[in-house]
């Protein structure tokens, strides 16, 4: 089950649109084909209830209803009518599965807690809602009040229940604990479904869901980019690669769907991946030293079962002081670029003094480099930005004037826009409309200037572009607008080479 649309959305500074959650319930019930899906809390806001009706009258249409769930609490007949109204068919109720939280938080005895979990199942059933349960705390239950947890799952054992739910609420067990909590429930209450939620507080949670799946748990709960409080949920993406390797367990999941659903959780929530994020962050399937791609040219020394195209990737190889003439060559292959030895060790060389000067180098920088190196001038420059003039005021929108040189013609165009990079792409785009020509979509910004606290510092501005590929391109300037400026020259460049060659 995943619950990035409910525990995922308590990651602090996260909230999905209505139109948002329902983008991401498609993708996760229709294309990744996740089980289940849990989707928001009940009783939280206006908006909340916008976006599981929107969800429900979808999943409806498909067949999926049951496949959807929210989370409700012990306040019959509050949450019940909620998703009444939401037109949601699964509640998954939450109840205290430790004393500790019962007694001090509730303050009420256990006869009482269950008498009231029963009233809110016997009026979620008269609705036509079934019943999963949550024991809140329950890791914390099995380590401190044994006696009372076990009591309620044998309580709800009883009951009109689909699922008992077993949070590990404060990412506190080691898989130790896991192992033996989850044996001992499977062992003694074998006629239950157990689902297991694991938090990440200790970077444990992909461990702990390998352990439960080996004790006998029959369900898994997970967020897209590990979100979730705190440090999030169990990642889907790494539990799904690691129970595909690792154990016999047969998954629905699509594996070469993840990344396109985890891009999309990434421009929902704001929350940039990682880097290092397996399976998703953009460096995990980068080889950066040398002996690595050397090693990949003969008998793929240096891969592992967790080849990217599995997951719709593709395998780079980094530019930088380590990476030695195989990567080059690598990137070279890439870009259809043949180089005599004597020139790919000069190649080399620059591209490990840019290296050790801290510079990024991208793909897409080689032609420059070579051009720049071998003086052979072999950068065809089509597209040129020959003059601008920008405008930042206060109280006034940002304006651009932009001068274009494009195949020995010079074209003008105006426009005011949310930010000076904002209205000089504006400007192109009028520039390119005439011209009958398509601008690659922006798919990443990222402006970093080097450490030491200096504003005359040179800003570094690296912007991923969709142009049916990806490509990255990089501007250095003391100016940041300028730098994306010169970012966005090189892609025209390259865009307008792909045409030509495509023409070609
Ligand atoms: C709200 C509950 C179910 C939860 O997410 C947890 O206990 O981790």
């Amino acid at each position: 089950m995943d619950t990035t649309l409910r525990d995922g959305e308590q990651t602090s500074g996260v909230s999905f649109l209505p139109s948002e959650k329902l983008q991401i319930a498609k993708l996760l019930l229709e294309e990744l084909r996740v089980d289940r899906i849990e989707v928001a809390s009940a009783r939280v806001s206006e908006g909340e209830l916008e976006g599981v009706k929107k969800i429900t009258h979808w999943a409806a249409e498909k067949g999926y209803l049951d496949c959807v769930e929210v989370l409700g609490f012990v306040d019959t007949p509050a949450s019940v009518d909620w998703l009444t109204e939401a037109g949601a068919k699964v509640l998954n109720l939450l109840t205290k599965g430790s004393l500790n939280h019962l007694t001090h938080q509730l303050k009420k005895t256990p006869v009482e807690h269950f008498a009231a979990i029963e009233k809110c199942i016997h009026y979620a059933n008269e609705k036509g809602i079934s019943v999963n349960v949550y024991l809140e705390d329950w890791s914390s239950g099995m380590r401190h009040s044994r006696d009372y947890t076990l009591e309620l799952i044998a309580f709800l054992a009883d009951q009109n229940v689909k699922r008992v739910m077993l949070p590990d609420t404060l990412g506190l067990l080691k898989p130790a604990e896991v192992a033996e909590y989850v044996g001992l429930v499977s062992e003694q209450f074998p006629e239950v479904h157990f689902d297991f939620h694991a938090h990440n507080d200790y970077d444990l949670s992909v461990a702990n869901v390998m352990e439960a799946i080996n004790h006998g748990i029959s369900g898994i709960h997970t967020t897209v980019n590990g979100l979730g409080e705190r440090a999030g949920n169990a990642p889907l993406e790494s539990v799904v690669a690691t129970l595909s390797d690792f154990t016999t367990v047969k998954l629905n999941v699509q594996e070469n769907k993840i990344y396109r659903i985890s891009k999309l959780v990434e421009q929902f929530s704001g929350l940039h991946i990682p880097s290092n994020k397996p399976v998703v962050g953009e460096n995990v399937f980068t080889q950066t030293a040398g002996i690595h791609a050397d090693g990949d040219n003969k008998k793929n020394l240096y891969f592992n079962d967790l080849l990217p195209e599995r997951f719709g990737r593709t395998r780079k190889y980094a530019l930088g002081k380590t990476s030695g003439k195989a990567n080059i060559l690598k990137n070279l292959l890439e870009l259809g670029i043949k180089l005599e030895p004597e020139e790919l060790s000069k190649v080399t060389q620059k591209i490990i003094e840019l290296g050790d000067r801290k510079e990024r180098v991208t793909t897409e920088d080689l032609p420059y480099i070579i051009s720049d190196v071998l003086q052979n001038n072999s950068i065809k420059k089509d597209i040129s930005i020959e003059g601008y003039h920008m405008t930042h005021s206060k109280g006034l929108k940002p304006t651009v004037q932009l001068k274009l040189k494009f195949k020995d013609q010079f074209y003008e165009a105006h426009a005011s826009g949310n930010g000076q990079f904002d209205s000089f792409m504006l400007a192109l785009q009028k520039i390119y409309k005439s011209l009958n020509k398509k601008l690659p979509k922006l798919t990443d910004f990222s402006v970093s200037i080097p450490p030491g606290g200096k504003t005359d510092a040179f800003v570094e501005t690296v912007i991923t572009w969709d142009y049916g590929r990806i490509i990255k391109t990089k501007g250095l300037d003391s100016d940041q607008t300028v730098a994306a400026m010169m970012a966005t020259e090189k892609m025209l460049n390259i865009i307008e080479q792909i045409d030509s060659g495509n023409r070609a």
